[in-house]
């Protein structure tokens, strides 16, 4: 039997899908950072793995934002594709209006000088050892096309981002004669010379102790709050992931859930924060149901949902 031809497109129809492409237009319209759908697969020798399976997020100006997940879970790869670093093999990433998918290679040496500042896991990989702090500092600003500033007015916002982060005295040392802490609160300086609209940190306190850690995040917390730069940092530390409002958790190459923390005024007439967990929904409806949820009520291939007037509910399939 040869199929029907599809119904003529009434007025209704039209009116939806009108609708349905002005929703995917608004899609991280507001964002600073959108990743839509990003999918990043890996082959090597004959062997596929997809460190990101369709991963969704966005990020709003001005947010401090903490990623955390198991080892393998996509964060590094993430964190990459948001540096200009590595590029997706499909999906949709934006950052402060550059497609990251669709850069040539003179914008994405702009990107990454002018855009993003990047800080990594390891102290050395920061810094130049035979420039000292302010040097280092100001690099990244002759550095950037047609330099910004005279060298005079380089080495005072130089001088002025390392004031911000308590290091006026490492001005003129060599990262040497720096404490492994200093090196990372003189490389998120670095990391802020030009500007950036992003600044991205790959476990930044992995090598510190707790202390000294805690030095380098209240450095970076500093740059959010008073420069007002969006910051994305990737963290096992659940110390540091504690003091953000916002923790978005990564598993299997895709966003799960997030907290959101905020200090609110509580009964005594002080002050508590208070954390709330969410779920994340992907872009096609799909929930991921943490296991803390699933495994006690031994939820497994299918659920059955109730629409209430507030909620929905979720019920263990109760056919066997
Ligand atoms: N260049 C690469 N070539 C092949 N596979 C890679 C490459 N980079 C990452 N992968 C794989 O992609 C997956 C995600 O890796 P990724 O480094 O993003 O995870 P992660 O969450 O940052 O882990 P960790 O916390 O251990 O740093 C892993 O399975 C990893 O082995």
């Amino acid at each position: 039997m040869t199929p029907s031809p599809p119904a003529p497109t009434t007025l209704t129809d039209l009116e939806e899908r009108a609708a349905e492409a002005a929703r995917a237009r608004a899609y991280g319209d507001d964002a600073l950072i959108v990743c839509d759908r990003l999918v990043r697969i890996f082959s090597t020798d004959g062997v596929e793995v997809q460190a990101l399976q369709g991963l969704d997020l966005l990020v709003r100006e001005g947010e401090l934002t903490a990623l955390v997940g198991a080892s393998g879970s996509g964060k590094s790869t993430l964190l990459n594709i948001l540096a200009g670093l590595d590029t997706p093999s499909a999906g949709r990433a934006t950052v402060a209006g550059y497609d990251l998918l669709a850069m040539n290679a003179a914008s994405r040496l702009r990107y990454r000088r002018e855009t993003v500042g990047f800080i990594w896991q390891r102290t050395s990989r920061n810094l130049l050892p035979y420039l000292t702090a302010a040097q280092n500092v100001a690099l990244p600003m002759r550095l950037r096309r047609g330099g910004v500033g005279s060298r005079r007015r380089q080495r005072e916002r130089a001088r002025e981002l390392l004031d911000l982060l308590g290091l006026a005295e490492a001005r003129d040392r060599h990262p040497a004669q720096l404490s492994g802490g200093e090196q990372q609160r003189v490389a998120v300086a670095v990391a802020l010379a030009n500007h950036p609209s992003v600044v991205l940190a790959d476990e930044p306190t992995g090598e510190l102790d707790t202390a000294t850690a805690e030095q380098v995040f209240a450095a970076l917390r500093r740059a959010n709050a008073e420069l007002g730069t969006t910051i994305v940092v990737v963290t096992h530390d659940q110390g540091v992931s504690e003091q953000v409002s916002r923790t978005v958790s990564i598993r299997d190459g895709r966003t799960s859930t997030e907290t959101l923390r905020r200090t609110e005024p509580d009964a005594g007439g002080g002050e508590s924060r208070v954390s709330r967990e969410y779920t994340t929904i992907d872009r096609s409806g799909r929930l991921q149901l943490p296991p803390e949820f699933t495994e006690p009520l031994a939820i497994r291939d299918r659920v059955r949902l109730e629409l209430r007037p507030q909620h929905i509910e979720v019920h263990p399939d109760d056919e066997h």
